[in-house]
């Protein structure tokens, strides 16, 4: 699924899973479009998701409004056109502040492997004897840079957050990552999800006030996790793409991982049960009924 012509609106730039768009005749204004494509093994599959798209974007307004009283978001308008409704939101445009605003609640993944390094992430000392889905002390702002298209993202310590942004809004994003992460953490958490980690990005308005962007506790900026086959020492389940996960691992895809071969077509079914999880995912969190869309 390539970014859609939108009459009205300038294409401006493709991430793996999103587009961007900006509104002609604005220049404070974008259009963010959330596709139905889905990444796995850091590549971006050629089978969509039917619904994913809509799915996380109302996941993420959801999550906008659970924490409006705490900072101010990005979200003008849901009145896009036809093509992308219920995929695409209205927002400010912000001047972005430069690092990827990462909390972790859990130890895995990167931070795991700093861990074991260094005893550390990101500079921030760890007890020992911490494993793999270890729930953390306290959370952690654990900041990267903001990678090019492709590349992995570098970890920094606050120190560089300070160096690049000053030490008045390196503090500030600290702050509200931290913030928004736990709220998050506590509704999920209640509703039988593991946040275990997200990615918070942030912009500034010309008056200097710091407000929430990007999307916002999606699976696709956080790592979800069925709190009921939470199990320490092991690599955790991930509630939505497990079955895509094992599919593309198991003998029937036929796939190798570790060569170059991009991977293969996701049978109906793997479809199909994770187009369900992300429905599971987004009812359990908001109590609401996701109504598909009749196109
Ligand atoms: C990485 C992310 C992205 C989103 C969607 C598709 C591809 C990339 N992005 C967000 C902005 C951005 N810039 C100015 N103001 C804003 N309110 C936002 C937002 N959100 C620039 N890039």
């Amino acid at each position: 699924m390539s970014a859609p012509p939108l009459p009205g609106y300038r294409h401006i730039y493709s991430g793996k899973i999103r587009d961007l768009y900006r509104p002609e005749g604005s220049d404070d204004r974008l259009l963010v479009v959330a596709s139905d494509r889905i990444s796995a093994y850091d590549h971006v599959l050629d089978t969509p998701i039917p619904d994913k798209g809509r799915i996380l974007t109302a996941m993420s307004l959801w999550w906008f409004e659970q924490l409006a009283d705490l900072m101010p978001n990005h979200v003008v308008s849901t009145d896009v056109p036809a093509a992308v409704t219920g995929r695409a939101v209205l927002v400010e445009r912000l001047e972005m502040v430069p690092v990827e605003c990462i909390a972790r609640g859990y130890l895995t993944g990167s931070g795991l492997a700093e861990y074991r390094e260094r005893g550390s992430v990101c500079g921030i000392p760890l007890p020992d004897g911490l494993q793999d889905g270890s729930r953390l002390p306290e959370p952690l702002f654990t900041p990267t840079t903001k990678a090019a298209m492709g590349e992995h993202d570098e970890s920094v310590d606050f120190a560089y957050v300070v160096d690049v942004v000053g030490a008045e809004l390196a503090e500030r994003v600290r702050t509200l990552t931290l913030e928004a992460y736990a709220r998050g953490e506590a509704i999920a958490r209640e509703r039988g999800i593991i946040l275990a980690d997200t990615k918070f990005e942030f912009g500034v308005r010309p008056d200097g006030s710091v407000v929430l962007a990007d999307e916002v506790l999606t699976p696709d900026s956080s790592r979800f996790w069925p709190r009921d086959q939470w199990q320490p020492g092991r690599a955790q389940p991930s509630f939505d793409k497990q079955f895509v996960r094992d599919w593309l691992a198991s003998p029937e895809s036929g796939w190798d991982r570790s060569s170059d071969e991009p991977p293969p077509p996701l049978p109906d079914g793997i479809v199909e049960r994770t187009r369900r999880r992300y429905v599971e995912a987004y009812e359990r969190l908001t109590g609401d009924t996701f109504a598909q869309q009749v196109s």
